[in-house]
């Protein structure tokens, strides 16, 4: 699913309004209506409602929604607030028809026309949508405070208001939702974490939006979703042997963090890898051949770190790189061997990274291609601090086309940022994942797939997409408090299972 901004969204609606064709005040009858199916399915149609609208086509919605719930003798009061100016058309069209009912309309000019909030009432927002270009102040500021204050449920409608649509609002007065019941499209105030308490739970609905446009555009981001990763995975043929799958090597571990090792080797078999070898420090020897017997070994010749590159390289499809590898000096050696010799792209995680954050001249040796997967502690390190998601999240877009990378940038929506400028935001995982370890299953995750000759884009995108499946479905088993990162491998094989039946 596309990622549009307010522009976008506006020409979207345009271009349906000329080519279905369809009347605007009609479209946002459409979107009123999907409101009030929402409504109607969760159950809400047996409470009250005051609903507070701008002079907008945001305010528009809520007077349409205000006359449809009330003809379904739903209790409905009106609030209007006052902006100076008459509001646009189909407001002015949808406040004409709110006339022929009985719904009572408040018009609220100051502070001395905010009416006590009755307990009961569930608050629909419909002050201000896609449009606002300011942060909130004066008398709408605090009519948002105060409804905030209430305790009410709030359902937005569009976007909390206050919150912008592609910039931060950090520090600014929004409207605290519990819902937020948008149209057509996420928007990327929806996935940046900062706002998560503004936010609550999103719900896309479907107004029809004419699907003609979405091929006029270039898309900057999509949601990462089943239809997405239905045309990248590729089922096992059935003559395959096992050097189809490749052999991947795993540069992991040292004293005191095997566990890392054996993380990320588990899941890489679990993915698929066809052969495994680790490379690891003497001290991990009888870990690994214990825990993992379907894996090789490559010792290194210090007990306790990582220090000699292992021979022939060339005949690895793929190399991991980072987790629990330590950040001894002569580790930072031997990564910078690793890369100066290493000619595919490398899955680059944890230690690996914050080597190169304490090394930036080293970022240059990476191979074109690479998967950096930093956490946004990591990114930080690497690439400085960000004041807001949004920054962030384009800083991120910027160093992915400045390296020639793919950047995976983990969080509730993880972001997968091409090098040719396309992103990605992932849509499963849960905060049962939060735990260190995840991200050591990550790197085995994509270490398998990049050696099974997806390109390091589909791998990425598979990869991520796969590890969030898995967590999601570690969490029905065992909790997201309980479940653990070696849980995501145990149910590695259900997560292929329904990328495979979908
Ligand atoms: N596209 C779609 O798919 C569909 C969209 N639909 C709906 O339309 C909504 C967008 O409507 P919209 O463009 O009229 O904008 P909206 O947010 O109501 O604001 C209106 C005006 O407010 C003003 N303003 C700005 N900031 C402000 C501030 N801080 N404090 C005070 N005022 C401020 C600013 O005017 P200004 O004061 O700058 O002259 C702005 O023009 C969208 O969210 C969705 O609900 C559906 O009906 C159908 C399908
Ligand atoms: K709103």
């Amino acid at each position: 699913m596309e990622i549009l901004s307010a522009e976008q969204i506006r020409a979207w609606d345009e271009y349906t309004i000329q080519h279905e064709p369809i009347a605007s005040i009609d479209l946002m009858e459409r979107a009123a209506a999907s409101c009030l199916a929402w409504l109607e399915k969760q159950g809400y149609l047996d409470r009250s409602f005051s609903i507070y609208c701008g002079k907008g086509n945001n305010g528009g919605d809520g007077l349409a929604l205000a006359r449809m719930l009330s003809l379904l003798d739903c209790p409905v009061t009106v609030h209007i607030l006052e902006f100076g100016n008459i509001g646009t058309e189909d407001f002015q069209g949808n406040l004409a028809r709110l006339h022929q009912t009985p719904v009572e309309v408040r018009f609220v000019q100051g502070p001395e026309h905010f009416h006590p909030v009755p307990q009961d009432d569930i608050l629909i927002d419909a002050l201000l949508g896609s449009g606002l270009n300011r942060p909130l102040e004066g008398v709408t500021a605090q009519l948002v405070e105060h409804l905030n204050a209430s305790g009410n449920e709030i359902i937005a409608i569009d976007i909390p208001s206050g919150l912008f649509v592609s910039r931060s609002a950090k520090g600014n007065t929004v409207i605290r939702a519990s819902h937020t019941l948008s149209f057509q499209v996420y928007k990327p105030a929806f996935l940046m974490p900062e706002n998560e308490v503004w936010v609550g739970e999103v719900h896309i609905l479907d107004i029809g939006l004419h699907p003609g446009f979405l091929s006029q555009i270039a898309g900057e981001a999509e949601i990462l979703d089943p239809d997405i990763i239905g045309a990248i995975f590729r089922p096992r043929q059935a003559f395959a042997h096992k050097g189809n799958f490749g052999h991947a090597l795993l540069v992991a571990g040292s004293y005191g963090k095997m566990g890392a090792a054996v993380l990320a080797a588990r899941a890489c078999l679990r993915t698929g890898s066809g052969l495994l070898t680790c490379a690891i420090p003497g001290c991990g020897y009888a870990i690994l051949q214990t825990a993992l017997p379907e894996a090789m070994l490559v010792m290194d010749p210090d007990e306790k770190i990582h220090t000699a590159v292992p021979d022939g390289l060339d005949k690895y499809s793929v190399i991991g790189v980072g987790p629990g590898l330590g950040q001894d000096q002569r580790t930072v050696a031997f990564l910078r061997s690793l890369l100066q010799q290493s000619r595919k792209p490398v899955v680059v995680d944890a230690d690996a990274l914050n080597i190169l954050a304490s090394h930036p001249h080293l970022l240059s040796l990476l191979p074109p291609y690479s998967i950096l997967t930093p956490h946004p502690k990591e990114f930080e390190r690497l690439f400085g601090p960000s004041p807001d998601d949004y920054v962030r999240v384009e800083k991120a877009r910027e160093q992915a086309r400045k390296l020639g990378c793919i950047i995976v940038l983990k969080g509730h929506y993880s972001l997968i940022a091409m090098p040719g400028g396309k992103s990605y935001f992932n849509s499963t995982g849960n905060p049962g994942m939060a735990k260190g370890g995840s991200g050591d299953v990550l790197t085995g995750i994509l270490t398998a797939l990049l050696g099974q000759s997806y390109s390091p884009g589909e791998a990425a995108l598979l990869g991520v997409y796969l590890h969030g499946l898995a967590g999601d479905l570690a969490a029905d088993t065992h909790s997201q408090e309980s479940m653990l990162p070696s849980d995501l491998t145990d149910h590695l094989g259900k997560a292929f299972q329904i990328i495979q039946k979908r």
